[in-house]
């Protein structure tokens, strides 16, 4: 069992992602419910899915004003997820707040920049059109309002890590070798992510929309 894969069932379909998790389970450390599964499947879901005995990732990415966020945060507190991710772009004091409102167990992540997203995007949104400043810079900042770590690429992993030693490093956008990548662009192996210093890995379809995701899960098990 590799505890440092989190497999991502984002669908809205609460008995397909009850399926997954459980051929699965004996093969990832942990259970990562998105906005996707949340809107549809909202807490009354996470609840279900906890029952399969996995830590819960809930991923539904905070952007808001410090206060909003707080108080969207310390509703879900009797969830006690295991980890929970907002945007490092909300600042510092969104940052701080979301960790002060969290439940003691909870890790607060932060996104840094997102997975599918390269250099000219950036650019386009008004920010300098690189990836590794950009991270370094969210990073820096996330550790400075005290959360427990920071999502990233595997490309900029090694990077944040040595701006925050101590961090906890989520990394998703992992491909297999031979795997499509979808609307994913800064993409690396799991094992190079792990490499590279990634304290867990998020993997969705490479798992999801496999024939067997059993099988799929023990392969990129077997790479770690
Ligand atoms: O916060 C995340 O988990 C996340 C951040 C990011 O930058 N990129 C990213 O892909 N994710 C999530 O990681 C998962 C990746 O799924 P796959 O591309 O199917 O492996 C999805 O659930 C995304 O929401």
């Amino acid at each position: 069992m590799s505890t440092r894969i989190y497999v991502a069932l984002d669908t809205p379909m609460l008995e397909q992602a009850r399926t997954i998790a459980t051929r699965v389970r004996h093969h990832v450390g942990g259970i990562k419910l998105g906005l996707e599964f949340f809107m549809a499947n909202g807490r009354a879901g996470v609840r279900e899915m906890a029952e399969i005995g996995l830590p819960i990732f809930l991923d539904l990415k905070f952007h808001d004003i410090p206060n909003t966020v707080a108080k969207a945060i310390q509703a879900l507190r009797p969830l006690e997820p295991a980890i929970l991710t907002v945007h490092a772009a909300g600042g510092r004091a969104m940052m701080e707040d979301a960790k002060a409102a969290a439940a003691t167990g909870t890790r607060v992540v932060a996104v840094t920049m997102l997975t599918s997203l390269d250099g000219p995007d950036l650019k386009s949104i008004g920010l300098a059109p690189d990836p590794h400043e950009q991270v370094v810079r969210l990073t820096e900042l996330a550790r400075e309002a005290g959360i427990d770590g920071v999502v990233c690429s595997g490309a900029e992993v090694g990077a944040a890590k040595a701006a925050w030693p101590q961090g906890f490093f989520v990394v998703p956008g992992v491909r297999p070798a031979d795997g499509a990548h979808g609307d994913q662009k800064r993409v690396v192996t799991p094992r190079a992510a792990l490499d590279a210093g990634a304290s867990i890995l998020v993997i969705g379809r490479p798992i999801t929309q496999a024939e067997d995701p059993d099988q799929a899960a023990r392969a990129i098990e077997a790479t770690l």
